[in-house]
């Protein structure tokens, strides 16, 4: 069995304005492999984004461990963290992340280069064949379709062969149709890359295209404050 791509030990935060006998959450244990597809839910204000702060290295946690691939996040200095994030982690939100005034091409490039990778034309080559973007290699990305925009984030965001993608409330502006060919893509090519997902998202409907659920409202304590 392969090292779990992500492992969250005992894991709680806590902010100053808050008292210290109310963690926004405490999540004991979570671990997810190869081939896990996570999808986090919650009311507003339970703690999602911090939470994925915490596990993409931009926020310390007040308690508690993150491991990637076995290795302690919070264990290494601010630099080799920010290596690790660049190295093992794709990232997908809202906003897509794409530079508009660089090509398709230019945008995975630009990760690889963030990754410390060399430049795999014949990995990129097949990327985008497997997400119909060939043509579209060499137009800036501000004339793509949303669908093909969004396509080109998926690219970008397998292009370093990440342990971990995480994806943050990625389809919020699609229509049904959309959100579904999205996330069957997102979802095939997490397989066929063997990598694992977390996704937030308010849309509960998404939930079965997923192996697990977490609902961080659970893990949250009885004083916690959010908008159900
Ligand atoms: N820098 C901060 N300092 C103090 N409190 C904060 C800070 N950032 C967020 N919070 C509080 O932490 C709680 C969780 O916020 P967070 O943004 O993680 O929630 P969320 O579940 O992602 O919400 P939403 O679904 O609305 O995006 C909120 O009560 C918020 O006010």
């Amino acid at each position: 069995m392969s090292t779990p791509r992500l492992q969250l030990h005992h894991l709680s935060h806590q902010w100053a304005t808050t008292p210290a006998s109310s963690p926004l959450f405490t999540l004991d244990d979570l671990q997810l492999n190869s081939g896990d597809s996570l999808f986090m839910c919650g009311p507003s204000g339970c703690g999602k984004s911090t939470l994925l702060n915490i596990i993409t290295g931009l926020l310390p946690p007040t308690q508690g461990e993150v491991l990637i691939n076995g290795q302690s996040l919070y264990g290494l200095k601010p630099g080799a963290r920010d290596r690790l994030r660049a190295q093992c982690m794709g990232v997908i939100t809202q906003s897509l992340n794409l530079l508009p005034y660089l090509t398709v091409a230019e945008n995975l490039r630009l990760m690889q280069t963030f990754s410390a990778q060399k430049a795999d034309s014949e990995w990129q080559r097949h990327l985008l064949q497997t997400l119909n973007l060939t043509a579209q290699a060499h137009q800036p990305v501000e004339q793509l379709s949303i669908g093909q925009q969004q396509r080109a984030a998926i690219a970008r965001a397998l292009i370093h062969k990440p342990s971990l993608i995480i994806a943050d409330e990625p389809t919020t502006a699609l229509d049904d149709d959309n959100k579904n060919a999205f996330m069957s893509l997102l979802l095939n090519e997490m397989q066929n890359f063997d990598t694992a997902l977390l996704m937030v998202s308010h849309d509960t409907r998404l939930q079965p295209h997923f192996s697990r659920t977490l609902d961080l409202r659970q893990y949250q304590s009885a004083e916690a404050d959010y908008v159900s």
